[in-house]
């Protein structure tokens, strides 16, 4: 058996970033820069006023206090978006809003809360300093400064950036566009009554979900029964519109696993077994005359998702221009053991409880591959070393934060 750090080698050995694109700003969004972006402009672009208040000269209102108010005349207004250059003489003052440009000569803004608010004249009752509510140009960012590199990823903070300083399009690694197919004559979607030996398919529907939480786009392909004719056109499909295609089951030992038949003549496919429980059955390979990466991941709903989450989550990372990521982050105490399978890795679906103490986890029910309340009850999953066949209570075992049930 290849154990599993070999086989996600295998897989990641043959995947680069998908080649950049240029897109609209809105479309950027979860996808990774391939190129810095540059601003053409000071941030702030010009002194403006932090306040809605008065702008002076802080000499002028160094006395004030609410017993000795100084009094000014107000010359006019500078709403935000006014653009004229204004002066302020000595002995005035001009009443001036957020973000709205400083006059010149102003060294300082008081804040409407501490005047009467007068238009043709105010009473100042505190004092302000010398840049006192005045955000300066460049202090943010600097004309010809790199404000986004290569390699970040766009999120709502890098896409606000990127409008801030005026770039509206953005040359980027798409988001991968992934198609899922299930496979199984069995297979009934949700929502349609079961016939007989019939079941509905879950892996769809749970691995689309997977694969828009991992930020990629995904497409349901639709169930593929278990005829060669129809696993054919249903892959060379998917391989033409896709960067990625993820098939589910028909990959085992049975008598109807066509998909590990097609694939034989089909595809550059390699069918393992993986040191793992659950997701013992795994395949990998290019399908297509453009090479279009495609995982078999096994049947079971449980052995899918957790093979997702070990192998195709850094692929995606890898397509979508993303550095490999260590998930393994912290280590947490058993506090109820469990056995695991001697020679396999055990993903085993536990709870994770952080404590004062420190994190601490138990296990959630059974590990059998097809106990899906069991895995949606889950918030992690605890790796068990190959050579370990009895977890016990009192173990530091490393984990994987799955998404949030809550
Ligand atoms: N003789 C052997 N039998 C099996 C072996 C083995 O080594 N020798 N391995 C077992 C393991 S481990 C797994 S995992 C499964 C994987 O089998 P396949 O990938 O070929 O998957 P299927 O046989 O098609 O289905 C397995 C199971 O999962 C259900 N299933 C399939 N697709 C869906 C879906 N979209 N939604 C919900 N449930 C699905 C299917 O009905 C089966 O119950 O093989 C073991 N057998
Ligand atoms: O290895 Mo299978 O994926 O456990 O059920």
């Amino acid at each position: 058996m290849r154990s599993v750090d070999e086989h996600l080698s295998a897989c990641l050995s043959v995947l680069t970033p998908l080649p950049a694109v240029e897109v609209p700003l809105p479309e950027a969004l979860g996808c990774v820069l391939a190129r810095d972006v540059v601003s053409a402009i000071d941030m702030p672009r010009f002194d403006n006023s932090s306040m809605d208040g008065y702008a002076v000269h802080a000499d002028e209102v160094a006395s004030a206090t609410e017993g000795t108010p100084v009094t000014l005349p107000v010359l006019g207004d500078i709403p935000a978006g006014r653009g004229d250059a204004l002066d302020l003489p000595p002995g005035a003052t001009l009443r001036i809003m957020t973000g709205a440009p400083m006059p010149a000569g102003a060294d300082s803004v008081v804040q409407v809360e501490w005047t009467d608010g007068g238009t043709e004249r105010v009473r100042i009752v505190r004092a302000s300093r010398p840049g006192q509510n005045i955000r300066r140009a460049g202090e943010d960012v600097r004309s010809g400064e790199t404000v986004l590199r290569a390699g970040t990823r766009m999120t709502a903070r890098q896409i606000t950036l990127a409008a801030s300083v005026g770039v509206d399009r953005l040359t980027v690694h798409p988001r991968p566009r992934v198609t899922v197919l299930p496979s199984g004559s069995e297979l009934v979607p949700p929502g349609k009554p079961l016939e007989p030996g019939q079941i509905h398919d879950s892996n769809g529907y749970g691995l689309v979900a997977a694969v828009t939480a991992a930020g990629a786009d995904a497409v349901h392909g639709g169930i593929m029964t278990d005829t060669p004719h129809d696993v054919t056109a249903a892959l060379e499909r998917a391989a033409a519109q896709s960067d990625l295609v993820i098939t589910t089951g028909g990959v085992s030992a049975g008598a109807y696993d066509t998909v590990k038949a097609v694939l034989r003549e089909l595809g550059t496919m390699e069918f393992v077994q993986v040191a793992m429980q659950p997701g013992k059955p795994q395949g990998f390979g290019t399908i297509g005359p453009r090479g279009t990466p495609l995982f078999t991941l096994p049947g079971n709903p449980v052995s899918a998702l957790l093979s997702f989450e070990v192998f195709v989550v850094p692929a995606l990372r890898r397509l979508a221009g993303l550095p490999d990521r260590d998930r393994v982050t912290a280590t947490a105490t058993v506090v109820e053991g469990w056995r695991s399978p001697a020679g396999r890795r055990q993903f085993a679906r536990c709870l994770l409880n952080v404590t004062a103490g420190g994190p601490t986890v138990k296990p959630v029910g059974g590990q059998g591959s097809h106990l899906v309340a069991d895995l949606a009850g889950a918030n992690c999953l605890v790796i068990v070393p190959e050579e370990v066949t009895q977890v016990s209570e009192g173990d530091e075992l490393p984990y994987i934060v799955l998404e949030s049930g809550s």
